[in-house]
Order: structure tokens, then sequence, then C-alpha cells
């Protein structure tokens, strides 16, 4: 029988705690629990001695994640893999290893005390505290943490790449341009997919020397993509047919709307604009995307898009768009025309 205020009790409590299983996830993937488990599992025990841990310390964090699905306790007192917990693995092409680290980076522990200030403001105030942008402060003061950023897109790229470059729908003999693409798996896939397409990779400074190593001088598409490096908000130095944007328009409204319009002045006459976003209100992982949308406003005084939002930048922009529909499970791809009379 269900208890309506006990469970309310257990939910705020879990809550006020999630911290908690954040840190045991982060800690599982530091000491690489997930790919010393094998199929059989393992007693606490013989895990302590893989990891090189304390096997009680490391008996409580496999209890605490167990608790939440990450890992399930077998009848012996050992541990077993879920779904969950093979994501930690780094041998599983659907990883989320590096993700995980992402989320819980330690500027993340130091941002979050901010929040109740940020939504008094409407502002994260990152700037001002380290006297840089949280991207320059990336790349600049924070190189190990950049690396796990870019692996961690790339992760989050590879679950959805195909569906993208599918949907996309190319005509051939076009030039794309995936500004602010990262490290280039969305790119790769699209020149991979088709001979006749030529690419450009735009990215802040800091980003390309470790793009895919397909894209840079001498890899397997050098010879028919760009590597242009940039500011989006200041200008797109590239001529294109078709630019992707993908979970980029994540800047407080002003930067995302000069972005737009940069790129929009980028296109050829006709051009198309695709922006391909996890939507707050078309997301099934609500609880995912709604705290993405507090952390960039913290560290980018930015958002995470409800669709009115960002349809509504789109236009300020000067863009028309011709259709909005899903990709893949989490995403909506945003089609648009950058001078709809062309
Ligand atoms: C959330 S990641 C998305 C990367 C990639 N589009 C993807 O979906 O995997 C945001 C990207 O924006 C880049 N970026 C941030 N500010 C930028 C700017 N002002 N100009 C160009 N790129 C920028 C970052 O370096 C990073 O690669």
């Amino acid at each position: 029988m269900t208890n309506p205020a006990l469970e309310a009790v257990t939910q705020l409590r879990r809550l006020a705690l999630a911290a908690g299983h954040a840190a045991a996830l982060r800690a599982a993937a530091q000491l690489g629990v997930a790919d010393a488990l094998g199929d059989e599992g393992a007693t606490p025990a013989e895990l302590a001695r893989s990891v090189n841990a304390d096997p009680d310390a490391l008996e409580r964090l496999l209890r605490a994640l167990a608790s939440q699905g990450v890992f399930a306790t077998r009848e012996d007192g050992g541990y077993a893999h879920t779904h969950v917990s093979r994501l930690l693995r780094t041998d599983t092409p659907r990883s989320l290893r590096d993700m995980v680290l992402w989320a819980t980076e330690p500027w993340t522990w130091s941002v979050w005390p901010g929040l109740a200030e940020a939504v008094r403001n409407g502002k994260g105030g990152f700037a001002e505290k380290h006297g840089k942008d949280f991207f320059t402060f990336l790349y600049e003061d924070a190189p190990e943490s950049a690396e796990v950023f870019n692996r961690a897109m790339t992760q989050a790229s590879r679950l959805s790449s195909a569906a993208i470059a599918d949907a996309l729908a190319l005509k051939g003999d076009q030039t794309v341009v995936d500004v602010a693409g990262g490290h280039g798996d969305l790119l790769t896939k699209i020149l991979e997919g088709d001979p006749t397409v030529r690419g450009a990779l735009f990215d802040l400074p800091g980003a390309l020397p470790d793009c895919d190593a397909r894209l840079r001088p001498g890899g397997e598409f050098a010879d028919r993509v760009q590597l242009v490096a940039g500011d989006c908000r200041e200008s797109v130095g590239v001529e294109g047919d078709v630019f992707i944007l993908k979970n980029v328009l994540e800047w407080d409204d002003a930067s995302t709307v000069a972005a737009l319009r940069n790129v929009a002045a980028a296109t050829r006459p006709g051009g198309r604009v695709v922006v391909i976003e996890n939507l707050v209100d078309g997301s099934p992982e609500t609880g995912f995307t709604t705290a993405m949308d507090l952390l960039l406003l913290l560290n980018v005084d930015g958002r995470k898009h409800l669709r009115e939002s960002l349809l509504g930048l789109m236009a300020e922009a000067g863009l028309t768009v011709t259709d909005v529909r899903p990709v893949g499970p989490y995403l909506h791809l945003i089609d648009s025309r950058a001078n709809a009379s062309a």
C-alpha cells in the first residue's frame, strides 16, 4: 500500500542528496569499476583487488549505485552489470563514461552553490567571477576538462549522428558547414555517407587541433574539408549551402541571435540553416534537460530552449522556419531558410 506522505519524505530526502549519487557515478567511472566487472559479476572484494580500492568503501559505493539501478546485487552479496552500468564501460560503442565525467567535473561542483543568486539575477555571472567567459576559461585554464568535454560531446553525438545525417537528406554536391561542430563526429558521418559532399568544421581555435583525425591534414576526408577557427558570435568566415548548429544555441539570447545572423549572412542564396537541439518541452528526458538548463544558466548565462523560445530567436535573426521534426529519440531538427525569397 502506498503512503503519499512517506513517499514525499523519501523523494525529497533522495533529491536533497542527489549530489551523492552523481559523485558515486563519477567515482565509479574514475576507478574503472564497470570495466573491471565482467559478465559474470564479482564480489566487492574481487572488484576491490581489480581496481585497487578499499573493499568496504567499494562495497558502499556499489550499494549506493545499485540503489539507483546502476549495477545489480546478486544473492551471494556480489554485484552484476545492468544496462545502465554497462554505459560506464569504455569498450562499449554507446559508452557515456565521458559524459558522466563531464557532468560532474570539478568546476560544476563550484558553480551549483550560486544557483539561488543566479535565479535572483537571471544571470550566472561566470565571466564576472573568472575574468573570462566559460569557453575561454575551459580551453585556456582547464585543458584537461576541455578534453573531457570534447570527448563527452563526441560520445553524445555518436548516439545521433547517423540519424541526423539521414534526416538531413542532402542533395549532394553541396558544402555543409558544421558550426561549433566540436570534434566533427557529425560532419564525418555526413562525409562518409556521400562522396560528393564537401564540408567545413567551424569551432573555437582550442577545439580544432584534436578533431577527428580523418578531417585533419592527411586524413581520409582532408581534401573535402576545411577546418575553420573562429567565434561564430563575431562572424562565420566560411561560405556554404547548408549550415548546421547542433547543441550550440545555448548561450544568452543576444549571443544566440548574433550567431544565427552571422550564419545567415554566410549562406549562399536560398541557403539552408539547420538547428538541432534537445528541446525542454520536446524531450522524453525532462530531468536531464531541465537540470542542464540550470547548469547553462550558471556557466554561459544561457538556457536549454523551449520550442517557442528557440523559434522566436530564429525569427529574430531573420530565418524562416520551414519544418520542425524529431530526429532520434532525444533531438529535434529545425529546418530554416536564410533568405526564403531567394
Ligand atoms: C555543446 S558543444 C556541441 C558540439 C557539437 N556541435 C555536438 O553536437 O557534438 C558546443 C560547441 O560549441 C563550441 N563553441 C562554444 N562557443 C563558441 C563560439 N563562440 N564560436 C564557435 N564555437 C563555439 C564549443 O567549442 C563546442 O564544440
